[in-house]
């Protein structure tokens, strides 16, 4: 169904994805989007904007022109986004997996004070992360007094998602503009709609959203983010340097031959449409005119490494089949020594690299969250090991 005139769609985190992807494709969904932020000079800027431009960069680039938002500071005014919430048809978010547990409280208010005569509103978090949406909707089961047994859940329709478009870090000075690659899929489980979801031109709708994510998460992220802990120790900056050494792209490709082994058996995927897919997505690192940096996408390590993320979920997985996920582990190995200040996790990595009450087993199970006798664990232990010597 498109959207009545006036339909909302409240969108937490206002930042590249945020107003580059999600945004973007909500206003031309004929949606009037309400950006909710905690950053309040972004907020502000929106709030004083008519509009915002979406630059393309690649073949076929475009520009796109996003008006009719408004935008929300939910530090300063939770109550609006409250109220914002409880009309809305659509409520979306990318503001990071970590920041999932800090916006479900006013979605849960918001979906308190809704009327229960409306039609529900979907709810979709639009996050690098297995079943985000699930994760969201038990932040706000958390947040209701009744639990999941709330009635104000009845409310809602909860949806997974897998979001793929390349938006990097925007240059100082570009205002609220952003510039994106050209490429974007946006993959939402059609299932908990039973017949009724809405209508986003650009979105792919699928039965059950595991082999979307897994695709999406083990391939793009994946060589992404061995991309950039590679290309860091090469001394790049931009990925499309990084990609462009033939040490990086060679364990780029072997990664992907791993993790391509593992999709294509658990997922029964296409060998060859599958193969045709890495392709693209290493042409998409090769990109030159996107200024993406091995600092954005290698960022938050600690987060990369852990149990349900690109490279212990399929590397696991692996281990546990009988084979040593080399390619994977020696880049698990460079992200140990992704040793950037400005980074939070990489500051508490290097902190945890360096206590020395813990042995290598200890420090690889913490930061993947396996039991020491995974078989993960013992060849991970060893890359501990060399990052501490
Ligand atoms: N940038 C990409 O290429 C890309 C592509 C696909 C998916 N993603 C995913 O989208 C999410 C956001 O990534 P991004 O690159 O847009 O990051 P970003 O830092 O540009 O944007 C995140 C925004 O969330 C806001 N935020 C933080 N805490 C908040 C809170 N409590 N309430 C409301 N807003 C809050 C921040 O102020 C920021 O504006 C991540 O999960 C990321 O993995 C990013
Ligand atoms: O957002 P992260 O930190 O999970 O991962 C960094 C990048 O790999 C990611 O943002 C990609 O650009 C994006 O997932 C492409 O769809």
């Amino acid at each position: 169904m498109s959207p009545a005139p006036g339909s909302t769609a409240v969108h937490f985190g206002a930042g590249n994805i945020g107003r580059g992807f999600v945004g973007l494709l909500l206003h031309e969904a004929g949606y009037d989007v309400v950006f909710s932020d905690v950053n309040a000079e972004l907020i502000d800027s929106l709030a004083a904007a008519d509009s915002y431009t979406v630059h393309e960069v690649g073949q076929g680039a475009q520009d796109h022109e996003v008006t009719r938002f408004t935008a929300l500071n939910s530090s300063a005014d939770p109550a609006a986004v409250v109220a914002a919430v409880a009309t809305a048809s659509i409520v979306t978010c990318a503001v990071g997996p970590n920041v999932l547990r800090f916006i479900a409280p006013a979605i849960a208010e918001g979906l308190e004070a809704r009327d229960a005569s409306l039609p529900k509103v979907a709810v979709l978090a639009c996050e690098n992360a297995i079943n985000a949406t699930d994760r969201l909707e038990e932040f706000i089961v958390a947040a209701l007094p009744g639990g999941d047994s709330d009635p104000a859940l009845a409310k809602a329709v909860f949806a997974n998602t897998a979001v793929d478009r390349i938006v990097p870090a925007q240059e100082p000075g570009q205002g609220l503009d952003v510039t994106v690659e050209t490429y974007f899929e946006w993959a939402i489980d059609r299932t908990p709609f039973e017949g009724s979801e809405p209508e986003i031109p650009g979105v792919h709708w699928v039965d059950g959203l595991e082999a979307s994510i897994e695709r999406k998460l083990f391939t793009v992220n994946t060589g992404h983010a061995t991309t950039a802990y590679h290309g860091f120790l090469a001394g790049a900056e931009k990925i499309s340097d990084a990609i462009a050494l033939p040490a990086v792209r060679e364990q780029v490709e072997a990664v992907l031959g791993e993790t391509s082994a593992f999709l294509i058996a658990k997922h029964e995927l296409d060998a060859n449409d599958h193969a045709a897919y890495v392709s693209a997505i290493i042409a998409r690192f090769e990109n030159p005119h996107l200024p993406d940096t091995v600092t954005r996408v290698g960022r938050q390590p600690l987060r990369k490494l852990s149990r349900d993320e690109r490279f212990v979920s399929p590397g696991a997985a692996i281990a546990e089949q009988g084979t040593t996920p080399e390619a994977i582990l020696d880049a698990m190995g460079a992200a140990l020594r992704f040793d950037f200040p400005e980074d939070d996790q990489s500051v508490e990595l290097q902190a945890l690299l360096g206590d020395e009450s813990l042995t290598d087993v200890d420090v690889a199970t913490r930061i993947t969250g396996l039991e020491a006798e995974h078989p993960l664990v013992a060849p991970f232990a060893e890359r501990v090991a060399a990052a501490r010597s």
